[in-house]
């Protein structure tokens, strides 16, 4: 079996609170992009995993893939795999990635097996491998808080608008960049203003993320002048970064991006 795990953007991405836990309350929303890794999944007389593509930092047997087939395994004691991921999402930029290819790994093995475990129960085993990963189990745009993993209903659709999506090759860790934040309540409605009219964004829809890692990288800084210089509706760095996304309804010159990491598309 083979899928497509997909990245994610933030729109906006307030950091509220500390809590007890270490984790930080936030309040985002999370919108699907199509930046893609290739993911497959066979049967095999043992468990296996290899990765071609983008180089993975960090020991193999730690991949959220391999986690998904042990979350499994441990209550059903599914049957060996061979696990084939062709990595393309930028690592450490903001995306998602990783936790994306646990959640599909969790949905194609629970397919795989005749597990029949819901969505609901699915998301459960996801937050287990990172508080992105339960986002990914139904994939649809929808507005966050908690550590990532509540999820409320979000009247928003970009449908027929393009993205571009622009990673200046900065690995930044995502827990070195919560430590650089101090947390603040929000002050205005950040789901309602998502909910109107996308012009309102620029001047009121932030990633608090911005404020310490734009000016400890300042390229990130640039590349978001540009996408709005260049005509974006709204432009910002996405979670922990380093990416940066412009949203778009005319066409889009990528030739000032040659030396980076990039993708567009159409947004669903
Ligand atoms: C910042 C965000 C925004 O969507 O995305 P990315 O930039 O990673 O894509 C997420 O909150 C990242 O979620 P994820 O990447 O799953 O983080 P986890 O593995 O759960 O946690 C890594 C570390 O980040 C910190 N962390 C993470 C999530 C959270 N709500 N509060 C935190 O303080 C903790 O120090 C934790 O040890
Ligand atoms: N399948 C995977 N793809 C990418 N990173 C992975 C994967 N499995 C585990 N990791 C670990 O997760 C870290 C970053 O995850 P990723 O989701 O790509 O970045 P971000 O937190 O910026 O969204 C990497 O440092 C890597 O060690």
């Amino acid at each position: 079996m083979i899928s497509y795990p997909n990245a994610k953007i933030n729109i906006g991405l307030a950091i509220t609170s500390k809590r007890q836990d270490g984790f930080h309350d936030i309040a985002s929303c999370f919108y699907p992009v199509g930046w893609s890794d290739i993911l497959e999944i066979i049967p095999s007389e043992e468990l296996s995993f290899q990765s071609t593509g983008i180089d993975i930092p960090g020991n193999a047997d730690h991949n959220l893939c391999l986690q998904a087939y042990h979350l499994l395994n441990k209550d059903f004691n599914i049957p060996p795999v061979q696990m084939h991921l062709h990595k393309i999402i930028p690592i450490g930029a903001g995306l998602g990635g990783g936790s994306a290819d646990g959640a599909f790994a969790l949905v194609m093995l629970n397919e795989m097996n005749n597990l029949g475990l819901s969505d609901e129960q699915l998301e459960e085993y996801a937050a287990q491998m990172g508080s992105d990963c339960p986002f990914f189990i139904k994939n649809k745009p929808v507005y966050v808080t908690g550590r990532g993993e509540v999820f409320n209903e979000l009247d928003l659709t970009l449908k027929g608008k393009k993205i571009v999506l622009v990673n200046p090759n900065i690995h930044i860790s995502t827990k070195e960049a919560y430590s650089g934040v101090s947390p603040k309540a929000l002050d205005f409605e950040l789901k309602a203003t998502l909910e109107g009219n996308i012009e309102d964004w620029k001047d009121h829809v932030k990633n608090d993320f911005e404020d310490s890692l734009l000016k400890k990288y300042t390229v990130i800084d640039k590349i978001k002048s540009d996408l709005y210089k260049q005509g974006a509706e709204y432009a910002s760095m996405t979670g922990s970064g380093s990416t940066v996304f412009g949203i778009f309804s005319t066409e889009i010159d990528l030739s000032n991006y040659t030396e980076y990491s990039v993708w567009s598309g159409d947004l669903d």
